[in-house]
């Protein structure tokens, strides 16, 4: 660089005469480390706040990329979702209604292998079924009447269970339907805690049992349709609905057990493709849009960091204390966040960082289902670092655990297989949250975790400092010290351009400071450059002015010397390197 190389060749020539006027600094100077206590956490407030609290120089800077990102929202006013003749084939595919206010009593049914290579080995039934109950809390007016395991010895048959089986659930059925007193408490559903059912399966379960029968599938449609409200999103939960309905309809062909008044006719098949078509040129819009703004926060410099989990993990909750934004709603229901959004936040050095919120993991969830939210999850994907959030607390955290991972090397493989560069996942950050819930948060197997509450707030300091190391080893920032003149036009743009973890006065000249800053290398190339910048050193010239003005002329340097007694070397762009 060239300040640097200036410094050095100064500092070679005139070792006696002149300081070095960049002093490099990584790690800390020590003389600094008082002043970065103080900036710690504790500065870490939201952006807003921040910059009312700000050094004057600090207004300056550029517009916070929230404000941004809302400005350059997605809105979609080209495509109309509501359509009643499709709203009569999804109704009949899925046995649901888009009317949330409906209440329903549902019995939960969770079928489990116990036997044979067929067995879920990554979790265990009793968890699974909790899941399912999960799943219907997190729907208003939805209660569960009641849950059972059951075990068989294939997930596959037509009826899914054996003839005394489904006896033995009748009876439990016929029970819980005529429950006295609250009629809302009477049972409206069977859920049977599947990925899907094909529909032979669940025909005959409904002609047996007489009540609508839901799968993991369409419950888990149900809730993203109710937490879908932007149109991004509300486009990829349309858009998650069409597989469910092609294969209920291939599996009703194929059935010998079709169930009257629910096969496809020509026309509504044509209603679908028309609308898949539409939906899939809108996703396209989407993904477009999405990298618009992702090279948008790219020209701004901004580190971004993606916080991925498992649903309910604390994502949202986690960038909610890391930045203090508080119109961030951290939800106890699963898929609460249907949206990638970003958030500003500051790390302990000042740089701000962007954290990118996004849709939660489940297991046991067809793959179709998450492809349509695999252009917002790409945007997670393309960031400097990942954060990977775990509910330490949670029964099934290993399980989960290997399912995200599981599901962004699939997710790796699809950039792979796409893009042109080879794509590579950037370092990952393991985060026990929800540790104020552990007996005994030493436990041994969270030991490579950063244990964090976002409760009580606590290890967020440690994380920061994490987070912060790893962004500025993979954006190859540096942390130097640059004297400058105190008021000057460097001080301005280092504000503006750089972040600055500290300032303190030259003890020996007041008028200049020295500048703790982070920097890119770009950037710093830039303060450099006349294009961007009209550099200036600033030199005690007054007595050495002529010194100075042969050594310039020796290097080959262009330079002037204005009225105020500052040097200004103006470097050429063939000088730069
Ligand atoms: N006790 C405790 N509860 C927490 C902690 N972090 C989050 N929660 C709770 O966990 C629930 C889920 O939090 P969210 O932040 O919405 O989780 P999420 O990962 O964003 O969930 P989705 O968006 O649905 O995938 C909320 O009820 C939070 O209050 C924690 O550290 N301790
Ligand atoms: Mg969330």
């Amino acid at each position: 660089m060239f300040t640097i190389n200036v410094a050095r060749r100064l500092q070679a020539s005139t070792r006696q005469q002149y300081k070095a006027l960049i002093i490099t600094a990584t790690p800390r100077l020590s003389v600094i480390e008082d002043n970065f206590k103080r900036l710690k956490y504790t500065r870490n407030i939201g952006v807003k706040g921040l910059r009312n609290s700000k050094h004057h120089f600090e207004s300056k800077e550029q517009k916070v990329p929230d404000v941004e990102e809302k400005d350059f929202a997605y809105e979609n006013d080209s495509l109309n979702l509501e359509d009643s003749e499709y709203e009569e084939v999804v109704n009949g595919a899925m046995r649901l209604t888009r009317n949330f206010q409906v209440a329903h009593s549902v019995l939960i049914i969770q079928p489990y292998v116990k036997w044979g290579p067929k067995r879920n080995m990554s979790t265990s039934p009793e968890d699974q079924l909790t899941e399912a109950e999960a799943l219907v809390n997190s729907l208003p007016n939805w209660h569960v009447a009641l849950s059972l395991k059951v075990p068989l010895e294939s997930l596959e048959r037509n009826a899914l269970f054996g003839k005394g089986k489904l006896e033995e659930l009748k009876t439990i059925v016929n029970d819980l339907r005529q429950t006295k007193g609250d009629s809302d408490k009477r049972l409206t559903c069977l859920f049977v805690s599947k990925g899907t059912l094909s529909f032979a399966q669940k025909s005959i379960l409904e002609s047996y049992f007489n009540l609508p029968v839901l799968d993991r599938y369409s419950i888990v449609i149900h809730i993203l349709r109710l937490h879908a409200t932007s149109a991004e999103a509300r486009i990829q939960v349309a858009m998650a609905e069409l597989p469910y309905i092609w294969a209920q309809a291939k599996d009703a062909n194929l059935s010998k057990s079709r169930r009257v008044g629910w096969s496809l006719t020509d026309t509504q098949k044509e209603i679908l493709r028309t609308r898949e078509r539409k939906l899939k040129q809108e996703l396209e819009r989407i993904r477009t849009h999405r990298k618009l703004l992702r090279n948008k926060r790219k020209q701004n410099h901004y580190p971004i960091v993606a916080v991925v989990g498992y649903t309910n993990a604390g994502k949202t909750s986690l960038i909610k204390a890391l930045t203090k934004e508080q119109s961030m709603q951290p939800k106890d229901q699963l898929f609460a966040t249907l949206d990638v959004t970003a958030h500003a936040g500051l790390l302990p050095c000042n740089l701000k960082a962007i954290y990118m919120d996004t849709v939660g993991f489940m297991s046991d969830i067809p793959t179709g289902l998450i492809e349509c939210f695999v252009a917002t999850l790409e945007d997670a994907m393309l960031a400097d670092v990942i954060l990977h959030i775990q509910d330490v607390s949670h029964s099934c955290h290993q399980a989960q655990k290997e399912h995200v991972e599981k599901t962004l090397e699939s997710l790796t493989h699809n950039l792979n297989m796409k893009g042109e560069e080879k794509y590579q996942l950037p370092p990952i950050i393991n985060v026990a949250n929800k540790i104020d819930l552990l007996q005994d948060e030493k436990t041994p197997q969270f030991d490579n975790l950063l244990k964090v509450s976002c409760k009580n707030l606590s290890g967020l300091e440690e994380l920061l400092s994490v987070i912060e190391k790893n962004i500025l080893e993979v954006t190859a920032r540096r942390q130097i010290i640059i004297r400058v003149r105190n008021g000057g036009s460097e001080m301005a743009w280092l504000y503006k351009h750089a972040a600055v973890v500290s300032t303190q006065a030259d003890q020996n000249e007041p008028e200049f400071m020295l500048m703790d800053v982070i920097i890119t290398e770009l950037q710093l190339h830039r303060l450099n450059n006349p294009k961007y910048h009209f550099h200036s050193l600033p030199v005690e010239l007054r007595e050495k002015r002529d010194f100075i003005a042969r050594f310039l002329k020796e290097s080959g340097m262009k330079s002037t010397i204005p009225e105020d007694g500052f040097y200004y070397i103006e470097i050429g762009r063939e000088q730069m390197n």
